[in-house]
């Protein structure tokens, strides 16, 4: 009975708010964007500057630890400045939750643009694609910090820009990541193990990534029964090699992201030169 009444307490203090309804005296609701077991967002129009902002809100029932993890996002957000990372533009505390306020990216989540547009991504699409990436992820590693969460959801398309969104599990190099993984290392009492956070992770990420982008080309065959990805991706002898170090498949995982930018980089010019050689 006390866990019911509990749960509606929470649930009442979180309840979301409604568009036209005006957060900070400045930013009015347009539309509700997501809603997680800490927060929520919002996409909204402020009103000093006349623009669109994402709004995130650390839901009142998680009381400090909901704010902790805003704060965080919001100072790691201010040590990066590259323009294919939202901006944060405003932090505040009101009405018992905190919010922050970072550029909104109009466009499509690379999760949309595969599930929902059908998009497919052959490998030297996926090549070129984690290349670019690569120059947000290593402007988020030469500052000092890991993303820890490089997802389909979490990477926008405008048009042809890609933008590096959601920085909501990031650390600095080093310290305790994280226990997000369902696939993390246990320890003998059979908890998740709590990693220092490197950019080793940020480059596993990576290969499932792509994994994700390379499978939008294929269709399974009716009865198959399941394989793994090496045996059911028609993939070049290039693009397997990085995905087995990047994946940890291999005695050699990367240690080095420069080592895996020169692995695509040859990859793509070694299917160009097989494409002008034919
Ligand atoms: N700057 C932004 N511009 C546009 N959309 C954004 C922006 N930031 C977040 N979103 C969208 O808002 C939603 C929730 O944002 P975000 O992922 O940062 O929050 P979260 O609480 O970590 O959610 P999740 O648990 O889904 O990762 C997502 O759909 C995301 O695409």
């Amino acid at each position: 009975m006390l866990a019911r009444l509990r749960a509606f307490i929470s649930a009442w203090r979180d309840y979301p708010r409604e568009k036209g309804e005006l957060i900070g005296q400045r930013y009015e609701v347009l539309s509700r964007i997501g809603m997680g077991s800490y927060g929520l967002a919002y996409r909204c129009l402020d009103k000093l500057e006349r623009r669109q902002v994402a709004v995130k809100q650390a839901k009142p029932s998680k009381r400090d630890t909901g704010k902790q993890m805003l704060k965080r996002e919001r100072d790691i957000l201010m040590q990066l400045d590259h323009p294919y990372i939202p901006a944060c533009r405003d932090y505040f505390e009101e009405m018992g939750s905190a919010w922050l306020v970072t550029d909104y990216i109009e466009g499509y989540t690379l999760e949309q643009l595969i599930f929902e547009q059908g998009c497919i991504f052959g490998e030297k699409d996926t090549l070129r694609f984690v290349l670019s990436l690569m120059e947000r992820v290593n402007h988020v590693h030469e500052r000092g910090f890991v993303h820890l969460d490089l997802r389909i959801p979490n990477i926008i398309l405008r048009g042809d820009d890609i933008y590096l969104i959601d920085f909501g599990l990031a650390r600095r190099i080093g310290d305790e990541s994280p226990s997000n993984d369902g696939e993390a290392e246990r320890d003998k009492d059979g908890l998740p193990k709590r990693m220092p956070a490197s950019k080793q992770s940020d480059l596993h990420d990576i290969g499932h990534l792509m994994l994700f982008m390379l499978y939008s080309g294929f269709t399974p065959t009716p009865g198959g029964g399941e394989r793994s990805w090496s045996e059911e991706l028609e993939l070049t002898a290039g693009v397997r090699h990085i995905l087995l170090r990047l994946l940890n498949e291999e005695s050699n995982p990367y240690t080095e992201t420069q080592e895996f930018i020169q692995d695509v980089q040859q990859a793509l010019s070694d299917m160009d030169f097989r494409g002008r050689s034919h």
